[in-house]
């Protein structure tokens, strides 16, 4: 039974709540067309490049792991890669040509015109990903957008926008790893062409 000491976490999980019907009501079509271009990438023999600042790194390294790894299906690994964790490149990067090159520059020494760019952003306007998803445009890589509020910069740049419509950092980002898994559950029950060639 719910007491007083609940109030603190009242309007977050109200809000979380809101979030959660309106991922239900408004993204689940956007969803399929996401799972539809993440299994055309590894059909065609691509792969996912993932990124994002802070918890949504933490999250891009999330959705890398599951995917190389597994979710709960036992398949091959797939191949995704997250440019959040080489604290070498990281580092000399941002100290080189600044941070909002950190993702960019590893879009334009990786990326070929059959991968697949996810970026996660509850802002939409982070600039290391805004730069990153204008170099994958010019390579020609389809993109993928974890967004928020409004969906930012991003909104227009990413072929997918996927924006969650709170304010809340926190809320979208709990609702960013509710996408991902969604994404995992249906890549784990995609029965891959490029496997049965082989
Ligand atoms: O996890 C959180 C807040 O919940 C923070 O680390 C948050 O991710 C950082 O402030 C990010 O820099 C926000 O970037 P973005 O989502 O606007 O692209
Ligand atoms: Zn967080």
């Amino acid at each position: 039974m719910a007491t007083e000491t609940d109030d603190p976490f009242r309007s977050h999980l109200t809000l979380h709540h809101q979030a959660l019907m309106s991922v239900g009501q408004d993204l689940v079509p956007l969803i399929h067309q996401a799972v539809e271009m993440i299994v055309t990438c590894l059909e065609d023999d691509g792969k996912l490049l993932i990124m994002g600042n802070g918890g949504s790194a933490a999250d891009a390294q999330h959705f890398a792991a599951e995917l190389v790894g597994r979710y709960r299906a036992e398949r091959d690994g797939l191949p995704a890669i997250a440019l959040t964790t080489d604290s070498s490149i990281l580092t000399a990067v941002g100290n080189d040509y600044g941070f909002e090159q950190v993702f960019a520059r590893q879009v334009a020494a990786l990326a070929r015109p059959e991968d697949l760019v996810v970026v996660l952003s509850t802002s939409g306007n982070s600039g290391n990903v805004v730069a990153a998803v204008r170099t994958a445009n010019e390579i020609g890589c389809r993109s993928i957008g974890l967004l928020g509020r409004d969906g930012g910069a991003l909104r227009d740049l990413v072929d997918l926008p996927l924006t969650v419509p709170v304010e809340s950092t926190a809320v979208v980002q709990e609702m960013h790893i509710l996408l991902i898994h969604l994404l995992c559950e249906a890549v784990d029950h995609h029965d891959f062409e490029r496997r049965e060639r082989s």
